[in-house]
């Protein structure tokens, strides 16, 4: 699929077959869709880095000399279906963003991950942060608030399910040495940083930004604003401009704000509050620790992986010093990450 090519004439509607919005129903069913809405055949693609009450702001033409923010709304076509930040949608319409100008949003991209969160751990009703993400910035003070291994840990399930990179970042390090609490981690092999707001030095962690969208999330007063304001040098270009063209002030119905930080995104979730996981497959937890997924094929039908379970071919393996001590660590962190999703661990 060539969507990132506008200029591609080979097959010019084939992007608008398969996942196209549907339209009404085709009376004659073997009459080329993309007959009904030849507009559809000019249609450019963009970014969703804003959504406020039904007006999205897109980026357009990123990374070149036209690159543009737009505003859009979203075509009665695609109905209930929702459009969120971090989406790469197919837009028609006024497209020169312009004051006033309106275009619309006809099709949504294919999603290459989906953060979502529920509302709380026993509820599997759903809501999505944002689409396309491939890397979570986690945000925990050293101190003040004190860092709790087990709020970490919920982040890394909800990112390990939705298949996006976790990141670690520790604030507030000139009140606390965070050696001990990043121990908890070692197993992972994240990436790991360390900021204080004193002597910022966030030249790291913004060269691992670039060229992706990262979504950074963290408990409230851990100084997830203070690092994403050093991060972004200057906040006004880098924020979406929806508000100055909606004239609605900063998003305020919106849980993320994105910024743009050289080639890639940040995208903040400020209104983020609570982060459940009734929605979370334990087996995409699994499927994260390449190396113990695949000693998991031995394990019994509906083996848990926990640590009292009966036969279980990881648990072994580790015990038998196969994967050395790393092994150890990584099997500890899967055991974590695995309980925060029982019952009890909820
Ligand atoms: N000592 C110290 N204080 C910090 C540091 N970073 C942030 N703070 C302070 O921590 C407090 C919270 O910082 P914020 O950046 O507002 O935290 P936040 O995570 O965005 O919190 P919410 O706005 O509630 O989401 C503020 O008083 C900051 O000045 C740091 O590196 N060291
Ligand atoms: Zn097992």
């Amino acid at each position: 699929m060539s969507w990132l090519n506008d200029n591609d004439d080979e097959g010019e509607y084939s992007e608008y077959d398969e996942s196209a919005v549907r339209v009404r129903p085709n009376p004659k069913a073997n009459k080329p869709r993309t007959k009904i809405r030849p507009e559809y055949a000019n249609a450019k693609i963009g970014r969703v880095f804003s959504v406020d009450r039904g007006r999205y702001g897109v980026w357009v033409d990123e990374n070149t000399a036209q690159e543009r923010q737009i505003v859009a709304t979203k075509s009665r076509d695609l109905g209930k279906y929702s459009v969120v930040t971090g989406d790469r949608v197919d837009l028609v319409g006024d497209l020169t963003g312009d004051d006033g100008s309106l275009s619309r949003i006809i099709r949504v991209q294919p999603r290459e991950t989906l953060l979502r969160r529920s509302a709380d751990d026993t509820d599997a009703v759903e809501r999505i942060i944002v689409a396309n993400a491939d890397q979570m910035l986690i945000v925990v003070a050293a101190a003040n608030p004190e860092p709790r291994t087990r709020l970490v840990d919920r982040y890394l399930v909800a990112a390990f399910d939705a298949g996006i990179t976790p990141i670690l970042c520790i604030t507030k390090t000139d009140l606390q040495d965070p050696t001990e609490f990043l121990a908890n981690f070692a197993g992972l092999g994240i990436l790991t940083y360390q900021s204080r707001s004193d002597q910022f030095d966030i030249e790291a962690i913004t060269e691992q930004l670039q060229g992706h969208t990262t979504v950074a999330v963290g408990h409230s007063g851990v100084g997830k604003s203070t690092l994403v304001n050093a991060l972004v040098p200057d906040a006004h270009r880098a924020v979406g401009r929806v508000n100055d063209v909606t004239g609605r002030g900063r998003h305020t119905s919106s849980s993320t704000v994105s910024y743009r930080i050289g080639s890639g995104w940040i995208v903040d979730t400020p209104g983020v509050r609570s982060f459940g996981l009734g929605h979370v497959d334990t087996s995409n937890i699994l499927k994260s620790f390449t190396d113990l997924a695949a000693i998991a094929v031995d394990c019994p039908r509906g083996c848990t992986h926990l640590p009292d379970a009966p036969d279980c071919a990881i648990n072994e393996a580790v015990a038998a010093g196969e994967l050395g001590e790393i092994g150890v660590l990584r099997l500890d962190s899967l055991h974590r990450l695995l309980s925060t999703l029982m019952p009890e661990g909820r």
